[in-house]
């Protein structure tokens, strides 16, 4: 049996309010505190600048956010994996380039819950794969807002919920994987006390007295969607609303109240889902998952949004983990000048090939799978489809590149 697995995870949600990127997020990513062992990042925005002209430029080139996200992280060796925008709701998902192999069915859904589903400016974006034969979703909402809007907030959960559903045998829906991070401007107000109760708690770090008001908490011992989600403590400010710029409370006409909406929670799929096959097959791998939640705050040093940013980060851990290749690539020599080269690649016996599947050939600090130098078709005769073991010649390879074998 393989060993236990254990991932470190670091997801940050943020309502970025139509601003432009700040020049430096180091903090956010906790580049400059952490120890290099994070595996994945995962970041969901919302109110990402999506008025048309920028759309159209954004759809040509890449949105201001991935961008920064990504010239931050891929020099500690995080790619890409997937990203998917819906208007102002935007997830990108990176991990260390060395996963990418073990990260499998990377998919993507969007729906739209705003002017009753016609309209993206509410609802939810989220991405879902297997993790070293583990099955994750993560999900990024923007809930609709208002303090009388728990009810709407909540229906729309369950809509986002119920139309997402995925390709494959198992882990159709959000609640069928192993592990569900949902996160994102859930938009949850804090009931019944008045404002001067409210900034008074915050003032005096009594939290707690705002905790069981939150509309959240609250609705977790009614909701039955909700059940088996979970979340740490609110040690952290209410994270809306404040003046652009600063760091003090809406002191517009409007007066919002200080609000906990920006969340992350998790659950961890509790049975297996009916049909679950024998353990090596995606959908009957479970669980004996843990969570662990290492932080859970804000960062009060962001000013751009009348939102704060909050983060969180986890281990999630395994009993074991899937780690056999299925495509071996094997370098033939060693590249030490722009030559052409040759690089041999192994497939795993239940590998079923596709006609789409390339390698590419990428530059150390690579951002995204389409940052590739040069590629090739994994083409293979088809006197050639029993054999296991196929060659293919680079040209020109320079140094400092990595080789990945893609499969669509
Ligand atoms: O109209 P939709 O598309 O739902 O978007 C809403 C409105 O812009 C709200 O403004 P208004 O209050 O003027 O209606 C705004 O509330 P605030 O201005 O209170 O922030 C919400 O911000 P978020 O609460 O950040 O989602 C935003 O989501």
């Amino acid at each position: 049996m393989s060993p236990p697995f254990s991932n470190r995870l670091h997801i940050v949600t943020w309502n970025v309010g139509s601003a432009t990127p700040p020049d430096d997020i180091t903090s956010l990513l906790g580049l400059n505190v952490g120890d290099g062992n994070t595996d994945m990042y995962i970041i969901g925005l919302q109110e990402v600048n999506s008025m048309i002209n920028k759309r159209l430029k954004d759809a040509l080139f890449t949105d201001q956010w991935s961008e920064v996200c990504m010239e931050r992280l891929s020099p500690f060796g995080y790619v890409l994996v997937t990203s998917q925008r819906m208007q102002g709701v935007l997830l990108l998902v990176f991990a260390k380039y060395f996963h990418l192999p073990f990260l499998r069915g990377v998919q993507t859904e969007t729906t739209r819950t705003g002017l009753g589903g016609y309209w993206g400016n509410k609802g939810g974006v989220s991405a879902r794969m297997s993790v070293y034969g583990h099955t994750i979703c993560f999900l990024n909402c923007h809930l609709p807002a208002h303090m009388e809007n728990s009810d709407q907030r909540m229906e729309d959960f369950e809509s986002i919920l119920q139309q997402q559903q995925f390709e494959g045998q198992a882990a159709t829906g959000v609640l069928d994987h192993d592990v569900v991070f949902w996160f994102g401007d859930l938009n949850f107000r804090i009931d019944d006390l008045e404002m001067q109760v409210v900034k008074s708690a915050i003032d005096n770090n009594k939290f707690s007295i705002l905790w069981e008001k939150d509309q959240l908490n609250m609705a977790k011992d009614s909701e039955t969607v909700l059940e088996g989600f979970q979340e740490g403590p609110l040690k952290f400010p209410p994270t809306y609303k404040f003046d652009v710029g600063t760091n003090t409370y809406d002191t517009s006409g409007k007066k919002r109240k200080p609000a906990w909406t920006d969340r992350i929670l998790w659950r961890l799929r509790a049975t297996a889902p009916a049909g679950a096959g024998k353990r090596g097959s995606i959908s009957g791998l479970t669980s004996g998952a843990k969570v662990t939640q290492h932080n859970y705050r804000s960062h009060m040093e962001f000013t751009v949004s009348d939102h704060k940013p909050v983060s969180s980060i986890f281990t999630l851990q395994f009993p074991y983990k899937v780690d056999l290749p299925l495509v071996t690539i094997i370098v033939e020599d060693e590249w030490n000048s722009v030559a052409d080269a040759t690089v041999i690649f192994k497939l795993a016996p239940n590998y079923s090939r596709s006609s789409w599947d390339w390698i590419g050939l990428f530059k150390v600090g690579f951002k995204h799978y389409k940052d590739y130098v040069g590629y090739v078709w994994a083409k293979q005769e088809e006197s050639d489809f029993l054999r296991q073991e196929h060659q293919v010649i680079w040209m020109h390879v320079g140094f400092n590149t990595r080789i990945i074998f893609f499969h669509i």
